[in-house]
């Protein structure tokens, strides 16, 4: 049995052989079984140019669904809030492990919160959400359009720290901007928490569907390995896949991707799923904040309260408001 193992695939970003490393770990460490990585390039990691410009959505994930497809490995690891909500076929989401902090992380210069940056202060974004839902707080702030990995965007902030040990943090001659917004989870994956000057409340800003999450993906028929199999089911979070599943199924109804200024977040408290959603206008300047609630805490149930609300909002104008 020496040659039993499995194969996990990942995109080759710091952020993503972080959280594949992880969940290759603990599958080992549950079942038992050896593994090995193979590394799948994506056009979203060679493509330079304006993230919200880039062909449609998953550009992230459809060379890493592709080398599932053909064998190359036998399971996947996204960040799920970059994977499409079509489901391809042949392919299903095995387990969505317990999910990470949600919020989105303001890191400023001089340890600044948002509410205490100067006048037209400049803020690093290429997420139309983000923009979007930081113009509403601030009209006044200067939206700048960056991307590149988590380590180039801290690299744009002024003052950022130089350190060798903390994650490939380039330290650009001088950092250019004020602050830049990215997601919690990613930088405390990397150890790069210490650059976070404010934890956004998603009063303030909702993070995207599925952030803070991730999705373990394999062929339908399983990843060929029983005992891994069983591992995966372990390590799938009934609660993290009940609100992810309404979050998405509030975007997939909504018809909109990762490049819309829409935000949800789905959290179970007690015996009841709530679903909170905002879609923007691109300016911030009009916002539509909707919440909806369900006791049916099971897949079917998360799913029907993401088509309502969606629903509500796309009755609501939320499809003209957002640019859908
Ligand atoms: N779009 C890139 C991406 N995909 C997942 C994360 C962070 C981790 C997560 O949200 O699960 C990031 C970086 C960011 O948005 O700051």
């Amino acid at each position: 049995m020496s040659q039993y193992e499995f194969s996990i695939g990942t995109r080759g970003s710091a952020l993503a052989t972080t959280q594949t490393g992880h969940v290759a770990v603990q599958l080992h460490e549950i079942s038992q079984v050896a593994y090995n990585t193979v590394l799948v390039k994506t056009e979203g990691d060679v493509t330079t140019g304006p993230l919200s410009q880039l062909g449609g959505t998953g550009v992230f994930a459809a060379a890493l669904r592709q080398a599932l497809l053909d064998g190359s490995c036998d399971m996947a690891v996204h960040s799920l809030k970059d994977l499409p909500t079509t489901q391809p076929d042949g392919l299903l989401i095995a387990a969505t492990p317990q999910r990470a902090d949600v919020r989105d992380a303001l890191c400023a210069r001089d340890g600044l919160f948002l509410a205490e940056l100067p006048e037209g202060a400049t803020v690093g974004t290429g997420s139309p959400r983000r923009k979007a839902q930081l113009l509403a707080f601030r009209p006044d702030l200067r939206i700048v359009d960056i991307r590149g990995n988590v380590g180039t965007r801290l690299g744009r902030v002024k003052g950022s720290p130089a350190q060798k040990d903390d994650g490939g943090v380039g330290r650009t001659a001088q950092g250019d901007l004020d602050a830049v917004i990215l997601a919690a989870a990613g930088l405390e994956r990397l150890g790069l928490d210490s650059h976070i000057t404010e934890y956004l409340d998603p009063e303030i800003m909702l993070p995207a569907p599925g952030q803070g999450s991730l999705a373990v993906e394999v062929r339908a028929a399983g990843s060929g390995h029983p005992s891994v199999d069983t591992a995966l089911e372990t390590m799938d979070d009934v609660d993290t896949r009940l609100a992810v599943t309404a979050e998405r199924a509030l975007l997939a109804r909504l018809e909109a991707g990762c490049a819309a200024p829409i935000g949800a977040l789905a959290t179970v408290q007690g015996d009841t799923l709530v679903l909170d959603s905002v879609a923007c206008s691109p300016d911030g300047s009009d916002t539509m904040r909707r919440s909806a609630t369900t006791q049916q805490l099971t897949i079917d149930g998360a799913q029907a309260l993401g088509i309502t609300l969606a629903e509500q909002l796309l009755r609501e104008g939320a499809a003209d408001l957002a640019g859908l």
